[in-house]
């Protein structure tokens, strides 16, 4: 079959076929992708069939052989010419995801495309790291090494598509996996791009495809397969669940990064202005962020003056197209998404919950909502207990450092959390969060080489440093005795 038109979107072209043994490959079946800014069409997208998904997996089988026996060394070369080819498509990436899932342009150029490409560059550094840490006692002479696993399945969601393949692209490629994305089907084009920069960078055929698709079709096809070695997931609880059984069948490790409905407490020291700013940064891509620090838990003798400071930052906030770089809010990514948000807060107010602002569609367009914020709730409230994925958050007080960490550990999540407080008292506090992170006085420091993750519903598995190799890789130790050994059945 041969290859589709370019898509084209704000003058940059992008194929919306697959990336399979290192060439384009068009389906007979697509689905249609529009555009959350303005709901314009933005073009047909490849469905991945059952012929599509078999042909990556061979493709990556079969390019495994040479790239799996490359050093880290050698590998390292490719990878920073892969990071250098996205640089060089910076635009192109920024315009794209900025039109297909409504990133922000500014964060897009600023904050994306350089943690993108160092997603790249900082693993492939990183794996040259692993194969000499020797472990030595007074018997043997253990040899750890880092051998890469197979071919692994990346599954990654609409609200950083760049940001999260390349997250788990440059550990998997880097410990010398080969591997097939399955790009989300509401903002698949940076993906496809991502097969583009590849491409020119001399990646070897088949170390790295793309196969396009939603995931009741495509998706739930690759990770079904007893060849995957491993499989990589960013996305919803039910859709990890579904994917942890398909893994279970064939006992292929998943690393499962979920929800949150992380907390964010203001205790009654803390810089009331400067948490009160962090917090209206919650609202960053229209609320659509994992780690975002939803559930505001906020000590009862400062909530006033707290709700006041953090009103004055939210009424500043400049809600719009994403592509004007003076917009602070975009929009939510489907209809679909601003129904399901739209349900969340009727049912909250409904169920007795007080609107301190916001609640409803703002008037920019169809798909933009106004930076909510709902009170008077109970712990075991709808809203309070799950994942809206939205510009809507919960504020409730507490009175001791006791009850914020109840409140802070009341739900089935622990992703992340944000603590502001005097130094000393925070940083205590933030200790008893039972979440896989938390920022004290701050929000969003990353460290590529710390670990990312959730417990209780949000995941399992850590991401980061060593812990992506921990995961990428097939850990084998090589134990050689220090004194000549000879069999004996009293030996200890
Ligand atoms: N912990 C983290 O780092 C992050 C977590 N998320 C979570 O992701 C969710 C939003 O993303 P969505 O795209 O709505 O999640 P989703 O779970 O519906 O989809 C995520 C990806 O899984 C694929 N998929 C769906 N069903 C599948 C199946 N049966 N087999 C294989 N693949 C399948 C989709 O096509 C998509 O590529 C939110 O709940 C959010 O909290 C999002 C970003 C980061
Ligand atoms: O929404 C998911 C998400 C967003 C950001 C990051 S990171 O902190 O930049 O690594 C991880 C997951």
């Amino acid at each position: 079959m041969t290859t589709s038109q370019p898509i084209v979107v704000d003058s940059v072209s992008v194929s919306p076929d697959h990336y399979i043994d290192g060439q384009r490959v068009a389906s007979a079946s697509r689905f249609a992708l529009s555009s959350p800014i303005d709901q314009r069409p933005l073009g047909q997208v490849a469905e991945g069939l059952d012929a599509h998904v078999e042909a990556a997996i061979v493709a990556a089988q079969q390019a495994f052989a040479a790239w799996s026996a490359l050093t880290a060394a050698e590998r390292k070369p490719y990878l920073d010419r892969f990071a250098e080819e996205i640089g060089r498509r910076a635009d192109a990436f920024c315009r794209l995801e900025s039109n297909d899932a409504g990133v922000l342009l500014s964060r897009m150029r600023h904050g994306v495309v350089p943690r993108a490409m160092l997603n790249i560059t900082w693993f492939a550094q990183h794996a040259l790291t692993l194969q000499n840490r020797p472990i030595e006692t007074e018997q043997a002479h253990h040899i750890v090494r880092h051998d890469p696993a197979g071919v692994v399945a990346i599954i990654t969601p609409w609200n950083a598509p760049l940001m999260l393949s390349t997250w788990k692209l440059g550990p998997a490629l880097a410990a010398g996996n080969t591997c097939i994305l399955k790009p989300p089907e509401w903002a698949p084009l940076t993906c496809s791009l991502l097969a583009e920069a590849a491409d020119a960078a001399g990646l070897p055929r088949g170390v790295f495809n793309v196969v396009q698709g939603t995931g009741a079709t495509t998706g739930a096809r690759l990770v079904s397969d007893p060849r995957i070695a491993r499989i990589s997931f960013t996305g919803s609880v039910p859709t990890a669940k579904w994917i942890a059984q398909a893994a279970g069948a064939n006992l292929v490790p998943c690393s499962l990064e979920l929800g949150g409905k992380s907390p964010f407490i203001v205790l009654e020291d803390a810089d009331l202005d400067n948490a009160a700013a962090t917090g209206a940064l919650m609202y960053r891509n229209a609320g659509q962020v994992c780690l975002a620090g939803t559930r505001l838990l906020v000590h009862a003798r400062v909530a006033d003056r707290f709700v006041a400071a953090m009103r004055g930052y939210v009424e500043k906030l400049a809600i719009g197209d994403p592509r004007d770089e003076a917009t602070e809010v975009g929009p939510i990514i489907h209809p679909r998404q601003v129904e399901r948000v739209q349900g969340f807060v009727q049912r909250a107010v409904a169920g007795g919950a007080r609107l301190l602002w916001g609640g409803g569609p703002h008037p920019f367009g169809a798909q933009y909502f106004q930076p909510t914020m709902l009170t008077e709730l109970r712990q075991d409230d709808e809203i309070v207990q799950n994942e809206v994925f939205g510009p809507v958050l919960t504020l409730q007080t507490f009175g001791s450092d006791d009850e914020a960490i109840r409140l802070a550990n009341g739900t089935d999540y622990g992703l992340g959390g944000v603590c502001y407080g005097a130094t000393e008292h925070a940083t205590a506090v933030a200790q008893r969060v039972r979440t896989g992170f938390i920022w004290v006085n701050s929000f969003g420091i990353r460290d590529l080489a710390a670990p990312f993750g959730g417990i209780k519903r949000s995941g399992i598995g850590r991401e980061g440093g060593d812990w992506s190799f921990e995961f990428f890789c097939d850990i084998k130790d090589v134990v050689v005795p220090k004194k000549p050994f000879r069999a004996s059945f009293s030996q200890r």
